[in-house]
């Protein structure tokens, strides 16, 4: 037996939190209002049985439920009052125990579907994969890739190559080999650290000391060679990380655009900040010169697009770079390294495979990288940072894991919300920064608006990348399986159900789509970053609800995007600024995505610091550098002179117009 208690701290604008406060765990009621008046329940109550006799004894709806929240509650002495006869029956529901309460396994929004149970070496899943190889519409790609740029030489590191071999394992059991992943070693690593810091040379080297204009014809002449490859790295990013056809081709496509639009910006910006302008008597220049050298990593899940994101803009402001690329998701850049060979300084730029917990570490204590570029968990780039021995002069820009969610509002327009949620909670298999990785939905709709997810979740093709209209794929790092699997069974474990028919189930290297709820603190899907196919789903009654959405965010220590659904003018302006205070961007009735890639894109709390676009990324890459002079009576005329003859006889990369005095 266990006592009931109340605390008057959570006395909620909707109603009463009331708990068990057991030595092992509370489960804590918000039960609404109009319930709590006239007759008493007895104070002291099994915990197995305080909820039955919450709903089927005196059949109140709890407002929301809450395990373990053992901190929340206080004892007191008085018995909590129930109206009985204000009970909505129809209504009445076990949300931790649907099977406690006959009949409200079939109200819940939370039922489960038709299994609780994953599905694993699924037949029907495994016979997606292509029977043989001869099965495949198109060769699979097959290219060297013991290769790494270091001082503008294509080199070979043949001592510790492993074989690339592709997840789309055929059924005969074949193997398919499209590359090979160098392993380089600390001291190859070390090397390349050398050839920058040459190429770099305190500032006075050819790359760093060219005119932007100058730079620009040599990232523009890599740009014609890179637009070439086109269909080569789609192919090779469906193989390699298999992503569909269709979201490769975007990925390419979007780093043409991103190159482009760099050499626009940093052109820009360097036109924009040449010249003078007189302030109290002081002519200066205020013009953004590069850091030095920048080690650049990249994700897996962008292994192109997001490495071009930040070491190009870095490159092209005069920076010298170390990239690391990716081991899932290496494969296009291999057939790079020629154009960068071929249009950049020996040096400028060196790209390299290998583990990064053996690379990056040995790179970072040697001290003269001044930049770290990386894209990937805040535990990694944490971890990376503490080599530096000065870590206070290393300029970062960190685009690191997140937890998006949306919040969907009583008066959303469901079709609308179960759309964008689907297509931001799936595309490429959920594994995206920008993932909705956790949905908060009105309670008053949750039922119509799970089941509207889940109809289009099971609608999603599951297949090949090369598939047409294929929308999930197979999962291109060989653990990732296994860590949606324990996902699920620890919500399961916890009360969870999945809730979509074709929900849970596992063949080889392909997931199907899960939705999944009600979703509890518990769990481990509450708070973590799942970065795969598993869509997990609460429901709240109050925006201010402990737990609920708008607590949720304020508590997540994530804060990339979210998203709201709905139109009600005041509860979407009261989540639009909770959200904003919280995450990077905001997308109202829009799923979370970092394009159009114009506008902004960083995060907040762990999940970014800085932002990347074209027109940002160039000034992250550059500092302000300023040239002053006196220009007050007599002094004027000869620092003015000083300065038109630097120019005019080109002795100054820093000073190259007079413009403005
Ligand atoms: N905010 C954003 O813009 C984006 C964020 N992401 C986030 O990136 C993550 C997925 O990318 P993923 O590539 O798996 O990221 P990881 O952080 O897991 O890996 C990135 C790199 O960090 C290295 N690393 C990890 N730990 C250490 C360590 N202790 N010391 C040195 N190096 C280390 C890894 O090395 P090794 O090679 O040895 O494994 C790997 O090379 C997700 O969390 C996702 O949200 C992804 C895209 C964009
Ligand atoms: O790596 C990621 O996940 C990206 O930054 C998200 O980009 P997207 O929203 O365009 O997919």
């Amino acid at each position: 037996m266990v006592p009931l208690s109340c605390d008057s701290r959570l006395f909620s604008p909707r109603g009463y939190w009331v708990s068990t406060n057991s030595l092992k765990y509370n489960i804590s009621l918000e039960l609404p209002r109009q319930n709590v008046s006239s007759f008493a329940i007895q104070r002291q109550i099994s915990e197995k049985n305080f909820l039955n006799l919450i709903i089927s004894k005196y059949r109140i709806t709890p407002l929301v439920v809450i395990k373990s929240l053992k901190r929340r509650s206080r004892n007191i002495s008085e018995a909590i009052p129930v109206a009985e006869s204000q009970v909505d029956h129809s209504k009445t529901t076990n949300p931790l125990n649907p099977s406690e309460s006959s009949n409200s396994l079939d109200m819940s929004p939370f039922r489960p579907a038709n299994h609780n149970k994953l599905s694993l070496d699924d037949q029907e899943l495994l016979s997606l994969f292509p029977k043989t190889t001869a099965d495949i519409p198109a060769p699979p790609p097959s290219l060297p890739g013991d290769v790494y740029l270091l001082n503008g030489e294509i080199k070979r590191f043949t001592d510790r190559a492993d074989p690339v071999i592709s997840v789309i394992e055929p059924q005969d059991g074949s193997k398919i080999k499209i590359s090979e992943f160098a392993r380089c070693s600390k001291e190859i690593a070390l090397q390349a650290l050398g050839a920058a810091s040459e190429a770099w040379d305190q500032g006075r080297g050819i790359w760093p000391r060219m005119s932007m204009v100058e730079r620009a014809k040599h990232m523009s002449a890599f740009l014609e060679d890179f637009k070439m490859l086109r269909e080569q790295l789609i192919d090779l990013l469906m193989w390699d990380i298999c992503k569909s056809k269709k979201d490769a081709t975007d990925e390419v496509d979007r780093t043409t655009e991103y190159i482009r639009d760099t050499i626009k910006h940093a052109v820009q910006m360097d036109d924009e900040t040449t010249g003078f302008t007189t302030n109290s008597g002081i002519a200066a220049q205020v013009r953004r010169l590069p850091i030095g050298i920048v080690l650049a990593s990249g994700p897996f899940n962008y292994p192109l697009n997001e490495c071009y994101t930040t070491f190009i803009p870095a490159l092209m402001t005069g920076n010298v770079v170390l990239l690391r690329i990716p081991r899932n998701g290496s494969t296009p850049h291999f057939p790079t390294l020629s154009l960068f060979q071929k249009h950049f300084p020996a040096g400028s730029i060196n790209i390299l495979s290998g583990s990064g917990r053996e690379i990056m570490p040995p790179l970072m204590q040697d001290g003269r990288i001044d930049y770290l570029a990386f894209i990937g968990q805040s535990s990694s780039a944490n971890a990376i940072m503490k080599n530096h021995p000065q870590v206070h002069r290393l300029h970062t820009l960190l685009q690191m894991d997140a937890k998006d969610c949306a919040v969907v509002l009583r008066d959303a327009d469901i079709e609308e919300a179960s759309t964008a949620v689907v297509t931001g909670g799936f595309t490429f298999n959920g594994q995206r920064c920008t993932a909705i990785k956790m949905v908060w939905v009105h309670e008053s709709i949750a039922d119509a608006f799970v089941k509207s997810v889940c109809e289009k979740v099971d609608g999603l093709k599951v297949g090949m990348p090369w598939e047409d209209d294929v929308k999930i794929t197979p999962l291109c790092v060989p653990e990732k399986p296994k860590v949606i699997k324990e996902f699920l069974e620890d919500a399961l474990k916890h009360g969870a159900h999945i809730l979509n028919a074709n929900g849970g189930r596992f063949g080889k290297s392909l997931v199907t789509p899960t939705v999944i709820g009600p979703i509890t603190a518990e769990m481990k899907l509450y708070r973590d970053e799942q970065f795969g196919p598993i869509l997990p789903i609460a429901s709240f009654s109050d925006l201010n609800s402990v737990p609920g959405p708008l607590e949720w965010i304020i508590t997540s220590h994530f804060g990339l995007q979210s998203s709201v659904f709905g139109s009600s003018p005041k509860e979407v302006g009261e989540v639009l600024d909770i959200m904003s205070y919280h995450v990077g961007r905001v997308n109202l009735n829009t799923p979370d995505k970092r394009g159009p890639d114009v506008l902004p894109f960083g995060g907040k709390k762990d999940s970014g610091m800085g932002v990347t676009n074209a027109k940002e990324a160039v000034k992250s890459f550059t500092v302000e550098s300023v040239v002053a002079t006196s220009v007050k009576g007599d002094e004027a005329t000869r620092n003015i002179s000083v300065l038109k003859k630097v120019v005019e006889e080109h002795t100054s990369q820093v000073v190259v117009s007079t413009r403005g005095i």
